[in-house]
């Protein structure tokens, strides 16, 4: 049988739902698609907008990597389509929303919890390196929740979200791993680093190097001049400047899996495989992810 032919869809295939979410290049809808009622997000972006930043080609490039990657804990991206003015990505649906939504309502989640996530990030991780893509965004903004509770790596390419989505305005840098902030060339250890950063946000409820100057007056300061942020955080950055606040209460089996993720030279970092093998994944991640 001739492989299927590539299905040319239209944005009359599809019932339109509620806003889900908005981004720099466009809005994303409940959407279902009307011969399968299969439900799916679909984002919907300005021709204009990409056109004006010169994503194009890195859309392409992401259309075609993503629509190669299938694993659980990846946010699938079923296929697009365009008209006239916009590009209409068909995504997979995660039921329970944001994850920086959840983080942002517990504060910070439990040593159980934690390890859950960060095991599945781990495997999917993993999945990407062995196809030779690195640097899956994975701070909370790009991380959504399956209709099981499971993690969900949302790259959101290229858009930028409205700034209530951190405390601050600009896009944060707590992610950058030293490497990327010296940039110097990076390889797959910058997703090591960066899984270390969210391992710690999901325990403390902040990321580790964040700038302390999120007082009132900092946060009028940052307001009026964004650009002139004090690089206080890119300093600790490069300085590893990692301390564990007395509250909440960590394991220190917790705090020895991010000493050894959060470590300047990239080939010393933990392993991803490694990291599913450290006491506290075994002991405290869900084995279902
Ligand atoms: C595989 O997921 C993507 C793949 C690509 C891009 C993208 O825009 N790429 C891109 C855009 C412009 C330039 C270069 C790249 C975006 C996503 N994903 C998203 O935007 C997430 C939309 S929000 C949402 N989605 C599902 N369920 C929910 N409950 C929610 Br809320």
């Amino acid at each position: 049988v001739p492989a299927a032919e590539k299905k040319r869809w239209t944005l009359g295939d599809f019932d339109i739902g509620k806003p889900l979410g908005r981004g720099k290049f466009g809005h994303v809808y409940l959407a279902r698609e009307k011969r399968s009622n299969h439900i799916v997000a679909l984002k919907v972006l300005f021709k204009s907008q990409l056109q004006q930043s010169q994503v194009e080609h890195q859309l392409r490039r992401e259309v075609e990597i993503q629509s190669h990657l299938r694993h659980p804990n990846i946010l699938r991206l079923y296929g697009y389509f365009y008209d006239q003015k916009r590009v209409y990505l068909i995504l997979e649906y995660a039921a329970k929303g944001e994850l920086y939504k959840e983080l942002q309502k517990c504060k910070y989640f439990s040593e159980r919890r934690a390890a859950t996530y960060v095991a599945s990030l781990a495997r999917a991780l993993i999945y990407c390196h062995g196809k030779h893509v690195i640097h899956r965004d994975i701070k909370p903004e790009n991380l959504l929740i399956g209709a099981q509770g499971e993690l969900k790596i949302a790259d959101f390419g290229w858009s930028v979200h409205t700034f209530n989505r951190r405390r601050t305005m600009c896009g944060t840098l707590d992610y950058l791993p030293p490497e990327m902030v010296e940039s110097v060339e990076h390889d797959a250890s910058v997703d090591i680093w960066s899984l270390g950063v969210l391992c710690y946000e999901f325990l403390y409820g902040v990321p580790p190097f964040e700038a302390k100057e999120h007082s009132d007056t900092y946060r009028s300061f940052e307001l009026r001049v964004p650009h002139l942020r004090p690089s206080n955080t890119l300093r600790r950055i490069v300085q590893v400047d990692l301390k564990f606040p007395p509250k909440p209460i960590v394991s220190s089996s917790a705090k020895d899996l991010i000493s050894q993720m959060l470590v300047k030279d990239s080939s010393q970092r933990l392993p991803l495989h490694k990291l599913l093998e450290h006491p506290w994944i075994v002991q405290n991640a869900d084995p279902s992810g």
